[in-house]
This record gives C-alpha cells, sequence and structure tokens, in this order.
C-alpha cells in the first residue's frame, strides 16, 4: 500500500533564494496527484523536496516539515538515502544506467542500497518489477542486453521497474512522458492508472490532458512575477479543477488563457 504525504508550511531555498513559500498540502495515499502550473513556479522543485532530490544542489534547504505517513522526513536524525527507498523518482529523460543489461538496470536501486539478494530472488524480483512496469512480455527473452538499446517508452517503463523493484510508498515523476511519443506515453499512462493500487503518485506534468487522463487530485501551482517565490494557488480534485475550478487564476490556466 502507498503512504500518504503532509505538507506542512513548507518554504524550500536554493541558498538564500527562496524559490517556492509556504507550501501546505495533502496527498492522498493510493492516488495519483498532479502537479501543474507555469514554468519556474516550483512545481520540480517542491516534487524533488518529497525525496529530498534538491538537496543535490548545494545551498538547498528547506524550512517546515513534509511528513510520509506522520513521519517528518526533514527530522534531524533521517537519512536522505533512506528517504529516497521509500520515495522513489522517475525522471522526464529515460535514464538507465549505459553500461548495465536490462536486468541489471531493474536490479540498480537494490544493489545501492546494500542489499545483497540470492540470484533465484533477484530472478523473481526483475520479474516481478518488469511486470508491474508492463515491459516483461516485451523483454524477458533478451534481459542480458543493454537497457539503453530499448525504445523511449520501454526505456522509461524500464525506469518505472527500477524504481519500483526497492518497494517504495510513493513514486514521484516528474514529466515522465515528455520524451515519448503519443503510443509510449498512453502506455505510461495506463501503467499509472495500475501502479496507484500499490503506490501513492506524484506526476509534474505540462500536459493538461494528460493531468486531466491520470490524476485523481490536481495542484496548480503559480507565481506572482518573474524572480518571486512560486506558491501553491489552488487544490481541487482533477474533475473539479478542469471543469469547475474555484479559482480564478487556475480557470485561466488550465483553459489556456494564462499569461
Ligand atoms: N538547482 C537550482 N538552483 C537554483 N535555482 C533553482 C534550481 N532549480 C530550480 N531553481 C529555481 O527555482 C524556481 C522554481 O523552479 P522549478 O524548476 O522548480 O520550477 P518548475 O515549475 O518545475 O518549472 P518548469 O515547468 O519550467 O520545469 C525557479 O526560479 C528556478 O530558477
Amino acid at each position: 500500500m502507498g503512504q500518504q504525504i503532509d505538507v506542512n508550511h513548507l518554504n524550500i531555498y536554493y541558498g538564500n533564494f527562496l524559490a517556492v513559500e509556504d507550501v501546505n498540502l495533502h496527498i492522498a495515499a493510493n492516488k495519483v496527484t498532479a502537479f501543474i502550473g507555469p514554468s519556474g513556479c516550483g512545481k520540480s522543485t517542491v516534487l524533488r523536496s518529497l525525496d529530498r532530490m534538491h538537496e543535490i544542489t548545494p545551498g538547498a534547504h528547506v524550512t517546515g516539515e513534509v511528513l510520509l505517513e506522520g513521519k517528518n522526513l526533514y527530522a534531524k536524525d533521517v537519512d536522505p538515502v533512506a528517504v529516497r527507498r521509500d520515495v522513489g523518482m522517475v525522471f522526464q529523460r529515460p535514464n538507465p544506467f549505459p553500461t548495465m543489461s536490462i536486468r541489471q538496470n531493474v536490479l540498480a536501486g537494490v544493489s545501492l542500497n546494500n542489499r545483497k539478494i540470492a540470484k533465484s530472488d533477484a530472478d523473481d524480483l526483475v520479474e516481478w518489477a518488469l511486470r508491474g512496469a508492463n515491459l516483461w512480455n516485451e523483454v524477458k527473452d533478451r534481459l542480458d542486453n543493454p537497457g539503453i538499446g530499448l525504445s523511449g517508452g520501454q526505456q522509461q517503463r524500464l525506469c518505472i521497474a527500477r524504481a519500483v523493484a526497492v518497494h517504495p510508498q510513493v513514486l514521484l515523476m516528474d514529466e515522465p512522458c515528455s520524451a515519448l511519443d503519443p503510443i509510449s506515453t498512453l502506455a505510461v499512462e495506463d501503467l499509472i492508472e495500475e501502479l496507484k493500487s500499490d503506490y501513492t503518485i506524484v506526476i509534474v506534468t505540462h500536459n493538461m490532458q494528460q493531468a486531466a487522463r491520470v490524476a485523481d487530485y490536481t495542484a496548480f501551482f503559480n507565481l506572482k512575477a518573474v524572480g518571486q517565490p512560486g506558491h501553491l494557488e489552488y487544490f481541487a480534485d482533477t474533475s473539479t479543477m478542469f471543469n469547475n475550478p474555484q479559482n480564478e487564476e487556475a480557470e485561466r490556466y488550465v483553459s489556456g488563457r494564462f499569461g
């Protein structure tokens, strides 16, 4: 089962620059929540703060809380590496490890986490993760071939298999279809729909139709002006966001009359 996330009074800084201000947000377990909004409003920054990935930028820090099932991911005794085991990330461009086979790619996160597993268990895990990512039937006869030999859409599903292989509670996806053709996009969207029975999913997308298709809830981020911090302007269930938003800026944005 996936876990819920509560974001409380979250401010995210890159050095002295306040990129995102005072976000308060509930992300429901086993649902898909989409982040939408204009460029630079902080969607990716907020997404990355949910597994502390933004900390890879030197000087990046937060104030406020991110609670995963009530546990603050930013508490002093929490190891960011352990956070990323519970909260997995799928990036915009499929990024299989170039020197690794399909099988090794699926197991990469497990190996990084220093878990030693027997070969038969590894075989089972590879099959389970690839089936979960809807890729097994396409690759089962060539597991030792390089991961980068797959098509873009297959590579992205391989990255999803790699993310689920460590059994996370939450899957974060940063524009996971933006580098994919329409057929692969639909395959990944179908997969997202299936994965939510096991995981809580948060997806950043610029594609309004995609948000409307895959998300149960949608968070609209906005910014007052360039150089100003982004903020969460409006949160609603997806049907309300796209059909009857109770926020003027959101209405202008989803109807394409923004800016
Ligand atoms: N690594 C970084 N170092 C410094 N500033 C950053 C960094 N990443 C993002 N920012 C700044 O933080 C703000 C929010 O950026 P972010 O990428 O989160 O927005 P976004 O809504 O995801 O944008 P887009 O839709 O264009 O991807 C912007 O002002 C951006 O310039």
